[in-house]
């Protein structure tokens, strides 16, 4: 007879959850990282990396070498994909891992708008697409308010100028926001429209607006603002449960459009997926 000892390493073992993660920039190298320093459950089975040679530093220091396979070949491997790359690699990520039935976790919300079909695919696999909170606020209490009726949802967001420097809005306008010296508004419409005019961004608009009233009612406004350093969202919503408001100010990674806290919402979601105690929606 095995055992007690035995018995727990081999449960833990078939149990272990392999997560993928494709792209190592700002966010993804933090999220390998934690999860070779141990999140319960879970073990990193696989990186997707456009230039292996660049990342074998960090390979090298992993304690667990993850297998390095083709973006699309993720979803092998894995049980769970984390999609961290620029959003035009959304679909060869998710696709081939939703339609094995796995579960993808996608940070480049924006890119999910043009490939919604993707979920209708999840769903008849038994996939899952998951977005964290990611570099916003409050997508606990916007997913409990969309419970019952929310009648309205602002976002503003203020970012530094190198925080939102060639998005296609701005290129296209030919605006000029190298030398501001006050707020400017750049945008003002809708999370769709954001996405598309911000896409690397303006991820967080979208994932609001997936938690509430979708992309064509969530209402954002878009500021370049040479007096912040940090990146700041703030959100507004009215409901029939409740009126909330709430603020977030990123501080920038090494990425300037993306805030620090971001790979660590991934990370705490992924903490979620085999915790005993889940704390928040
Ligand atoms: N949901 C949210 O709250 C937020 C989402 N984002 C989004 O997350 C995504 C990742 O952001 P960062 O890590 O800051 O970007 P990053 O530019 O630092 O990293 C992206 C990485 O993907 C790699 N990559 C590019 N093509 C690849 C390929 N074909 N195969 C494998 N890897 C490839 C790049 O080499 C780079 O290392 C972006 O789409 C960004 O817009 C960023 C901030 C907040
Ligand atoms: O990090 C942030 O503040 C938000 C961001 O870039 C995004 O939504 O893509």
């Amino acid at each position: 007879m095995a055992r007690r000892w035995d018995v727990m390493t081999e449960r833990k073992a078939v149990s272990e959850l392999r997560v993928g993660i494709a792209g190592l920039g700002s966010i993804g190298t933090k999220i390998a990282t934690a999860l070779d320093q141990g999140i319960e459950g879970l073990t990193l089975s696989a990186i997707a990396v456009r230039d292996p040679a660049k990342h074998q530093a960090l390979v090298d220091g992993l304690r667990r070498s993850p297998t390095i396979v083709p973006i699309d070949q993720l979803g092998d491997v894995a049980d769970i994909v984390v999609e961290c790359a620029p959003s035009q690699h959304l679909r060869e990520i998710v696709e081939p891992a939703v339609r094995r039935g796995k579960s993808a976790v996608v940070v480049s919300v924006g890119g999910l708008l043009d490939n919604f079909d993707l979920v209708d695919l999840a769903r008849a696999n038994g996939g899952r697409i998951i977005v964290p909170t990611g570099a916003l606020i409050g997508l606990d209490a916007v997913n409990a308010a969309a419970v019952g009726t929310i009648h309205s949802v602002k976002m503003v967001t203020r970012k530094p100028i190198d925080g939102l420097k060639g998005a296609p809005f701005i290129v296209e306008n030919n605006i000029d926001i190298d030398n501001l010296r006050e707020p400017l508004k750049l945008f003002e419409g809708t999370a769709r429209e954001a996405a598309k005019g911000f896409p690397a961004n303006l991820n967080v608009a979208v994932a609001l607006s997936l938690a509430g009233v979708g992309p064509d009612r969530t209402q954002v406004q878009i500021w370049a603002d040479p007096t912040v350093t940090r990146n700041v969202h703030r959100i507004e919503v009215e409901a029939d449960s409740a009126r909330f408001s709430m603020s977030i100010e990123n501080i920038p990674s090494e990425n300037p459009k993306t805030g620090l806290i971001t790979a660590l919402s991934v990370i705490a979601l992924l903490r979620k997926q085999r915790a005993t105690l889940c704390v928040g929606t």
